[in-house]
């Protein structure tokens, strides 16, 4: 019984230890699925940084070669491209196409944006 009550005491001690000083990193965990998703999005948002910094030198190009702005043609092959990858991935049509179309437009206003 003794040996019993000390293991209980024990147990909990470890329980209580662990709530208090490791709350993430197992697998199983909320906060480990959370952490996860917390770092993808930091990716996908560094990589958008990155994907305007490329429109805006698109921007660039065309203000000193005298070219449109919106060039619907090559949009659409974009999109084409990204349903497919998207499709790929589990990803339905109408998520990818809502996520370009305001890729799209972000890309449309830096672009613009150079020209004021
Ligand atoms: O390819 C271009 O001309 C771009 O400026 C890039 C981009 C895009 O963000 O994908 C932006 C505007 C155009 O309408 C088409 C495509």
């Amino acid at each position: 019984m003794k040996k019993y009550l000390i293991l209980v005491c024990l147990l909990s001690l470890g329980i209580t230890a662990r709530s208090q000083h490791q709350p993430a990193a197992t697998t199983d965990s909320l906060s480990y699925y959370r952490q996860q998703i917390d770092a993808l999005d930091s990716t996908l948002i560094v990589l958008l940084g990155q994907r305007m910094k490329v429109a805006e030198n698109i921007g660039r190009y065309k203000i000193v070669h005298q070219l449109a702005v919106v060039q619907n043609n090559r949009f659409n092959e974009v999109l084409e491209k990204a349903v497919q990858t998207g499709a790929g991935q589990g990803l339905s049509e109408a998520f990818i196409k809502a996520l370009y179309h305001n890729i799209h437009e972000e890309s449309l206003r830096k672009q613009r944006e150079l020209k004021k």
